[in-house]
């Protein structure tokens, strides 16, 4: 039996691999912050939560020495290093503490496998953030980086680190630049899920319109699930090498949001321009979308679409789930909680205790 450590297991990406490992027959030891342990939701969802083979582990990043006891304690051959800070936008307001976790702490595994098992296979989670202000498009393996944000030049240091103990030390560092990946299990501040579960609050009647930054913004959106094959691939190639994982399609968020209205079965018109810019229901008219400048960020990433051709020639890796089936996918997902949590609160409140019923009734009869 293979076994395997992912730090990050409080993420969605970590939750998705970790599914797939455990599928593969794999022993998995996860790594979660003190902090974060009660975002155990996503491994909830899919039903890892007690399965025999998934081992929690508490550990934290930034201490060194912890990560050498940590692989001692777990003997993985695989290290999946997913934990990070990130969130693009926060990493303006913290980007000291985004270097050293996002970036940093990378160089605390690596050094840590070079001491207990240099035959460890490591992945490094890289970004299309580190393209940034991107210098060609669409953007490859050998697209030189020029990062627009903290987050995006710490994600650089832990992908040119990982290069250097390769190189210097012979380590099995494998890498996947990834472009946005999204699923049901995506934290609702990025701007998919954002957009999701606010159609499914306004489809279900809510009032209060959707409150977006730059709808401008290009990304190359795929899903989750397919996305961590990609990882998994990696660690399995011949040798070590750099891999692109992305669509090879890109489409702005102005358009995430009306495919995402669609699949709730509603129209949406756009009307404006920039900071001005909101959507109406096309059948009603009512405000949908609008344009809030707290959600802009000091800088923006415009553009972003990814070439992964070197992944589907020598990985055998492709997307399978297209953008409108990932919209519909998220879409119905949060319907589905929304209409759960509406069903649960009208039921706490019909199951009032009988004299409280009474009295709600009497007052309205006054
Ligand atoms: C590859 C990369 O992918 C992700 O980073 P991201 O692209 O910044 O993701 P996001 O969903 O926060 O923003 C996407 C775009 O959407 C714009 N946008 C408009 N309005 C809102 C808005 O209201 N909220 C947010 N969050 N974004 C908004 C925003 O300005 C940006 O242009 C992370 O997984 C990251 O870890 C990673 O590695």
């Amino acid at each position: 039996m293979k076994t395997a450590l992912i730090t990050g297991i409080t993420g969605q990406d970590g939750a998705y691999l970790a599914q797939l490992l455990l599928h593969k027959g794999y022993k998995v030891y996860a790594t979660y912050r003190r902090s974060s342990s009660s975002s155990f939701w996503r491994l909830h969802y899919l039903g890892l939560i007690g399965h025999e083979r998934l081992e929690l582990v508490e550990h934290d990043l930034l201490d060194p020495g912890s990560a050498v006891r940590l692989l001692e304690a777990c003997r993985p051959s695989e290290v999946y290093n997913l934990a990070a800070q990130t969130f693009v936008g926060v990493s303006f307001e913290q980007p000291s503490l985004t270097s050293q976790v996002t970036g940093l702490a990378v160089l605390n595994m690596l050094e840590a496998i070079r001491i207990v098992d240099p035959d460890i296979r490591f992945y490094q989670a890289s970004s299309a953030e580190m393209f940034g202000k991107a210098q060609e498009v669409p953007q490859t393996e050998d697209t030189p980086f020029y990062p627009r944000s903290p987050y995006g030049v710490a994600k650089l240091y832990a992908h040119w680190m990982t290069i250097n103990y390769r190189e210097s030390y012979n380590i099995f560092g494998g890498i996947g630049i990834l472009f946005n990946h999204e699923s049901p299990l995506r934290g609702d501040d990025f701007v998919t899920r954002k957009i999701t579960s606010g159609v499914a609050r306004l489809s279900l009647g809510d009032k209060e319109p959707l409150r977006l930054g730059n709808l401008s913004a290009y990304r190359d959106w795929g899903f989750a699930g397919d996305y961590v094959e990609g990882i998994w691939a990696i660690l399995q190639a011949d040798k070590p090498d750099t891999f692109v994982l992305a669509t090879n399609v890109t489409t702005s968020v102005r358009e995430f949001a009306t495919k995402s209205f669609a699949a709730a079965g509603m129209g949406i018109e756009w009307h404006g321009e920039g900071a001005h810019e909101r959507g109406t229901c096309a059948k009603t008219g009512r405000p949908l979308v609008v344009v809030d400048r707290r959600f802009y960020r000091p800088a923006e990433v415009d553009f972003l679409l990814g070439n992964p051709a070197k992944a589907g020639r020598i990985l055998n890796w492709r997307p399978r789930t297209s953008l409108d089936d990932l919209c519909r996918m998220m879409v119905a997902a949060d319907l589905n909680r929304a209409s759960l949590s509406t069903a649960f609160s009208s039921a706490a409140s019909s199951a009032a205790p009988e004299p409280e019923r009474a009295i709600v009734h009497q007052l309205s009869a006054s």
